[in-house]
C-alpha cells in the first residue's frame, strides 16, 4: 500500500486538483460564452443584480430563525451577521419585529463575563463576538449598541489574550490570526482598544507572513486570502502596517486572480466567490494605506498610514478591456479556453504610482471580479455561491455581495462620492453601499456606531 506524501501519491492528487481546476474553468468559459452571444442590448439584464430575490432569500433566513433562533448551535450570531450585512449592503433594513428577535437573541449569547458565544449559555467565542458586535452595529440604534456590555467585553478581551501577546480564540483555545483580528476589530469599533490589549499583537502577525508574501494562520502555515485579509487589517488597526513586507504582499495578493475573473483563496487551489471580498477586501485595504517618507511600499523604512478619506485621483475611465456594459471578455484561443498570458492579473500589470504620497493605482481587475460575481457567483432566485455548480448560502452571499460593493467603490475618491457608471458592471441599479473595510460594515452604520460609542 502506499504511504499519503509519497511522489506518486502528490503527483496524482495534483493531476486530480488539475482536473477540478480544468472542469471549474470550463463550466465559467461556457457562462462567459454564452454571455457572449447574448446581443449587447439584452446583456445588461443578465448582468442585472437580483435584489428582490436576494432580499427575499435574505429576509426568509431570518425568519427562519424565528424568534428562538433554533438552527445551526454554535453558529447562530454568524447567521445573523452574514444575513443583516448582506440587507443592508443592498440597501435595505429588516422590520422591528425581526430586529427585534435579533437584539434579544444576541443578549442571550452574551456570557455574564463578556464576550458571545454561539447560543445563549455556549462559552463565549472571539469569532461569534466579533459576528454579534458586527450585527449589532449594523442593526443600529440606542437598543442594539447600548447592549453591548463594553466593560465586561473588554475584560474577556485581555482574558483571550496570550502571554505572546496574540489572541486565543476561547478560554483554553487556539492562538491564530483570525483571534488577532476579531479581537482589535471589536475592540477598536467599540472604541475600547489600548495599548495593553494591542501589545505584542504586530510580533505575531508579522511572524505569520511567508515567503509567498500573504499571511497564514500561524506561524509556519500556508498564506491563505481569509487570514491575509485579517493579518492586515489588524495591523492597520494597531498602527503597525508598515512593519509588513507590503512589497511582497501586493504581489501574492494580484496573482490570486484567476483565468475565471474570480479570487483563489491560496496558490494552487480553485477560485472561490467568498474570496472577492477576503482577497479583495486586502486591495480596499491597501489603496486607503498612503505611503510616505520613501520611494514607495518596496523601500525598507517607508512609513505607511490608513487614510480615513482616500486622496486619490478618483474615478478614471480606464476600461481594460470590459465593453459598453462594462464586461470583461477573456480572450479566447483556438480551443476555445482563455489564454494563459491573458489572464486578468495579466492583462492589468500591478499598477505603483509614484506620486508624491506614493498613492497606489489599480491593483486588480475589479471589473473582471464584478463579472464574476454576477454571472457565476450569483443564483438567480436569491443568494450567491462559490462557484457554479454548488449551492447558494448566507456565508456566500454576505462576501459575495461585500466584495462587489468593494469593487463598485474601487476608484472612487472617497467614501462619499459615488462611483462612476463606468466603474458599477451592469446597470446602475446594481450599486450596493459602501463599507468600511477594516471591520466589514456598511459604512454609514460604521460612523453611526462611532459616534454612539464615542459619547457613552
Ligand atoms: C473574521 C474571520 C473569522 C475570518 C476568517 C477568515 C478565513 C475565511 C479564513 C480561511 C480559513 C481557511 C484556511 C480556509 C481554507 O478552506 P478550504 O481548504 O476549504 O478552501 P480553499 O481551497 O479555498 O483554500
Ligand atoms: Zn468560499
Amino acid at each position: 500500500m502506499e504511504r499519503e506524501g509519497t511522489a506518486t501519491e502528490r503527483q496524482r492528487r495534483a493531476t486530480a486538483s488539475q482536473v477540478d481546476q480544468w472542469a471549474v474553468q470550463d463550466h465559467v468559459f461556457k457562462i462567459y460564452g454564452a454571455f457572449a452571444s447574448i446581443p449587447r442590448s439584452a446583456q445588461s439584464v443578465i448582468l442585472e443584480l437580483q435584489r428582490d430575490k436576494h432580499v427575499e432569500y435574505l429576509t426568509r433566513g431570518l425568519q427562519q430563525l424565528g424568534p428562538s433562533f433554533v438552527v445551526l448551535d454554535a453558529n447562530r450570531p454568524w447567521l445573523c451577521y452574514w444575513i443583516l450585512h448582506s440587507i443592508a449592503l443592498l440597501g435595505e433594513s429588516v422590520d422591528d419585529e425581526l430586529e427585534d428577535n435579533a437584539i434579544d437573541f444576541l443578549s442571550r449569547c452574551q456570557d455574564p463575563n463578556g464576550g458571545y458565544g454561539g447560543g445563549p449559555g455556549q462559552m463565549p467565542h472571539l469569532a461569534t463576538t466579533y459576528a454579534a458586535v458586527n450585527s449589532l452595529v449594523t442593526l443600529g440604534g440606542h437598543k442594539a449598541l447600548s447592549s453591548i456590555n463594553r466593560d465586561n467585553l473588554y475584560k474577556f478581551l485581555s482574558r483571550m489574550k496570550d502571554s505572546s501577546g496574540a489572541f486565543r480564540m476561547h478560554d483554553a483555545g487556539e492562538i491564530d490570526v483570525r483571534a488577532c483580528y476579531t479581537a482589535i476589530s471589536v475592540a477598536s469599533i467599540l472604541n475600547i482598544l489600548d495599548d495593553e490589549l494591542a501589545k505584542g499583537v504586530a510580533n505575531y502577525i508579522l511572524s505569520c507572513q511567508t515567503y509567498e508574501g500573504g499571511i497564514a494562520g500561524e506561524p509556519g502555515s500556508e498564506a491563505h486570502g481569509g487570514y491575509t485579509f485579517c493579518g492586515l487589517a489588524a495591523m492597520i488597526l494597531i498602527n503597525q502596517a508598515n512593519r509588513l513586507d507590503l512589497a511582497s504582499l501586493i504581489d501574492w495578493v494580484a496573482f490570486r486572480q484567476g483565468v475565471e475573473c474570480g479570487f483563489q483563496g491560496r496558490t494552487n487551489k480553485l477560485v472561490d466567490g467568498c474570496y472577492s471580498f477576503w482577497q479583495g477586501g486586502v486591495f480596499a485595504l491597501l489603496q486607503r494605506l498612503q505611503a510616505f517618507g520613501g520611494e514607495g511600499f518596496g523601500t525598507s523604512d517607508v512609513e505607511v498610514e490608513w487614510v480615513s478619506d482616500s486622496t486619490s485621483e478618483g474615478d478614471d475611465e480606464d476600461r481594460d478591456s470590459s465593453d459598453d456594459n462594462g464586461a470583461f471578455h477573456p480572450e479566447q484561443n483556438q480551443e476555445g479556453h482563455q489564454s494563459s498570458s491573458h489572464s486578468p492579473e495579466n492583462s492589468t500589470a500591478v499598477h505603483i504610482q509614484h506620486s508624491r504620497h506614493n498613492q497606489l493605482g489599480p491593483l486588480f481587475h475589479n471589473m473582471a471580479l464584478q463579472q464574476y460575481i454576477v454571472l457565476c457567483s450569483q443564483e438567480q432566485e436569491g443568494g450567491f455561491r462559490d462557484k457554479p455548480g454548488k449551492a447558494r448560502d448566507y456565508y456566500h452571499t454576505c462576501y459575495c455581495l461585500s466584495g462587489l460593493s468593494v469593487c463598485q467603490y474601487s476608484r472612487s475618491k472617497n467614501e462619499n462620492s459615488p462611483p462612476l457608471p463606468t466603474s458599477v458592471l451592469g446597470p446602475y441599479s446594481n450599486l450596493l453601499e459602501p463599507i468600511h473595510p477594516l471591520y466589514n460594515v456598511v459604512s454609514r452604520q460604521y460612523h453611526d456606531a462611532r459616534e454612539f460609542f464615542s459619547k457613552y
